[in-house]
């Protein structure tokens, strides 16, 4: 799976042809993609179904649902990376997808330097004050000519944000973009994508196991258990039976990361 999926409008209009995205008018609706009563099988197994989601413009949606449920399945379908066994997606504008996945692994025998997967964003979508922004706000500059696969687990998710977010999309799809990262970092990049700024709006899907990330501030959130078992707001997610049933006993006792001073010394200073 490529890091960052991008379909330009020509592109998108060829997959809108071919494939099983379809397309409707720009018009003045703000919905921006649909999915309607989506099914996915493999063989005899039913991954997710009848599915039902809009997605309005600049709309942050969080997905969460217990492992297994179907969410990875859910945004490889509206990646266009598999097609719905029935149902239909439509694109209502063209869409240009950003995407973060929740693995990235470069096999030992491929050199790729973070400056080569940065290379293959578009170059003038934005400014290059926007996008030296973009390289600030996510300190990567003294990572560019760095080997991906020697890099950490927080500075990976940060370069493929940036190689994500470089392609100015409308949506920005995070597959639990925070495994593997530490509460500080998790916490500094929700803040980040949380507090875009305006040359980068996009409609954002987010697939989260974060509970204390999805259930504040007012972000919709649907919950999946191979269907849609509950959406809302969050306070009215919370007093759902389905939610209670599936993540009541996580959400009654959440961790709070207490930032602390420790005495623990870094390498440099015990050298
Ligand atoms: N290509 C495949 N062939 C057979 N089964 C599959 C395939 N892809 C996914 N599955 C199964 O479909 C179900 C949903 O998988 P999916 O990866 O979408 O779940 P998920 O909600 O993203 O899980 P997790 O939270 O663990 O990442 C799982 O039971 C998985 O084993």
């Amino acid at each position: 799976m490529s890091p960052s999926a991008s379909l330009t409008p020509q592109q998108s209009k060829s997959t809108l042809d071919n494939g099983h995205i379809h397309n409707t008018s720009n018009d003045s609706n703000s919905k921006l993609l649909s999915l309607n009563d989506v099914n996915y099988d493999i063989g005899r197994q039913r991954l997710v179904a009848h599915i039902n989601i809009d997605i309005a413009v600049n709309e942050t949606v969080s997905l969460i649902g217990p492992n297994g449920a179907g969410k990875s399945t859910l945004v490889k379908l509206i990646l266009g990376l598999i097609t719905p066994t029935d149902g239909k997606i439509t694109a209502h504008q063209p869409l240009q997808l950003g995407y973060v996945p929740q693995r990235f692994t470069v096999p030992p025998i491929l050199p790729l330097r973070v400056q080569d997967l940065l290379a293959q964003a578009h170059k003038h979508r934005l400014t290059p004050e926007q996008r030296q922004f973009i390289f600030d706000n996510l300190s990567l500059t003294h990572l560019l000519t760095r080997q991906m696969r020697y890099l950490s687990g927080g500075e990976t998710q940060r370069v493929l944000l940036a190689r994500a977010l470089l392609d100015k999309p409308n949506l920005l799809i995070l597959d639990e973009p925070m495994q593997g990262l530490d509460p500080d970092t998790e916490v500094w990049l929700y803040q980040f994508i949380d507090e875009l700024p305006d040359f980068l709006r996009c409609a954002m899907l987010v697939v989260s196991h974060d509970l204390h990330w999805v259930m504040k501030g007012s972000r919709r959130v649907i919950c999946l258990n191979k269907h849609i078992c509950c959406e809302g707001q969050p306070s009215e997610l919370a007093m759902t039976h389905e939610f209670q049933k599936l993540f009541g006993h996580h959400y009654e006792q959440p961790y709070v990361h207490q930032p602390h001073d420790c005495e623990h010394h870094a390498p440099s200073e015990l050298l």
